[in-house]
């Protein structure tokens, strides 16, 4: 095991030496090689060149006549048949065997390439800087320098090969997209041309990266899919909701096309007279809020076809009696200039909240619409899941807010970002 440790490294370094020494000898070897059968061919020229140009005398001479046959007859044969090129190989090569027993393994490959992702992870380095010979990680933003080596390397499109193919053949397609990334930069950087010693190429490169983006997306969480569901209601047999599970935990799920474009316009329209600045549990109390900027109103289904039409829709996917009281009125929201609404959670985590002045009980899940799409900004971003969903025109998004046993599910604190251009209702 020469990676486990530095002091097998350095004695790595005297077998690279004996390398040098045997190559150096090859190359002398095949230089003369070449010399001689240049030699060859330049004699072979003049002498050619002077029978064509007088080829009915120049044959009538027999010593001429003679060294023709011979050169074709012998001469050629040698030359062409040589096995000087192979003995020097073979010279190369029985010296590399000899040293054989000291070369580093494709375990120690393994474990030198393990060991450089295994820093990236933990010092947050970047790999375009790595390959680069740098040992850098982002800071607001920026490439910071963390350490400067005394003696650094640059890495070639085949060394990121490499490292690459090890995260690959352990499915490690986190890091192998990383460096095969790399590699195929590198590898394009030098254009087309050949290196005797490297093991792969652009196209293998290539090969590997398409696959480790294919995979990642199945294996990071098979259990994320998509599919049309009816949750086994009649009601929405033949006509089943497009769902996407977003993410396990919290359990949230977005369903695509849940309402109209008619529907969507209708609530907005029933909802504009009631507008009112929206308020935010603060202690035992609603207050408006810096931290809340859109105005909302409360649209009852009994008053509304469109309303309870909706409410039966979503009683229908999620199996939850969304009737007051057992759910509260229909909120629509518009959201302001730079509107948003930080990370909070939808449900109380006090006793003293609001929310139980209503007698509704706690909000055991959130049902959310969107009733219009944005340009930009305004996504829905679950802070600690790490995932934000995009404002998308008439799809809705649902979530538990509470586990079973009725507690708050502290993973679903979530925030609306600030819309930063476009008129955001949900
Ligand atoms: O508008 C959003 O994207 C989130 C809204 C929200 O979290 C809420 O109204 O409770
Ligand atoms: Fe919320």
């Amino acid at each position: 095991e020469m990676y486990t440790s530095l002091l097998n490294t350095k004695q790595a370094m005297s077998v690279e030496r004996k390398l040098i020494d045997y190559l150096g000898t090859y190359i002398d070897q095949e230089l003369e090689r070449l010399e001689d059968i240049k030699r060859f061919y330049a004699k072979v020229s003049s002498l050619h060149a002077e029978l064509y140009n007088s080829p009915a005398t120049a044959l009538t001479n027999p010593l001429v006549a003679f060294t023709l046959i011979k050169r074709l007859q012998s001469e050629w044969l040698h030359v062409v048949y040589s096995n000087e090129a192979l003995e020097n190989a073979q010279a190369l090569r029985s010296g590399y065997e000899k040293e054989e027993a000291d070369l580093p393994n494709l375990e120690d490959l393994q474990g030198a390439a393990k060991g450089l992702m295994r820093l990236q992870d933990v010092y947050s380095l970047q790999v375009p800087g790595l390959v680069r010979g740098r040992f850098q990680r982002v800071t607001n933003g920026r490439s910071v320098d963390i350490h400067l080596p005394a003696v650094s390397v640059q890495l070639s499109g085949d060394d990121c090969f490499l490292v690459g193919k090890v995260a690959y053949d352990q499915e490690d397609y986190y890091h192998s997209v990383q460096w095969l990334e790399e590699s195929v930069r590198l590898f394009r950087g030098t254009g087309s041309k050949w290196s005797p010693e490297n093991e792969g190429t652009l196209h293998d490169a290539l090969d590997h990266l398409a696959f480790s983006h294919f995979m990642p997306v199945h294996f990071e969480n098979p259990q994320l899919f998509c599919d049309n569901f009816a949750n086994g209601h009649p009601g929405l047999l033949l006509r089943p909701v497009r769902r996407e599970v977003l993410s396990l935990r919290p359990y949230v799920v977005l369903y695509h096309d849940f309402i109209s474009d008619s529907e969507s316009e209708e609530i907005k329209q029933h909802a504009q007279l009631g507008l009112r600045r929206s308020v935010v549990a603060t202690g035992d109390k609603q207050a408006t809020a810096e931290y809340r900027i859109s105005k909302s109103a409360w649209l009852k289904g009994s008053a509304h076809s469109t309303v309870s039409r909706l409410d039966q829709k979503i009683s229908m996917l999620t199996g939850l009696n969304v009737q007051h009281p057992h759910g509260e009125y229909l909120q629509v929201v518009n959201y302001g200039i730079g509107g948003h609404y930080e990370p909070h959670f939808d449900h109380a985590t006090s006793p003293s909240s609001p929310v139980f002045k209503l007698k509704t009980g706690n909000r055991v899940a959130t049902f959310m619409i969107y009733l219009s799409s944005v340009e930009a900004g305004g996504s829905t971003a679950f802070i600690y899941a790490n995932f934000s969903v995009p404002v998308m025109k008439n799809a809705a998004i649902f979530w538990w807010n509470l586990h079973r046993n009725g507690e708050g599910d502290a993973d679903t604190l979530h925030a609306g970002c600030p819309v930063l251009i476009g008129d955001k209702w949900g």
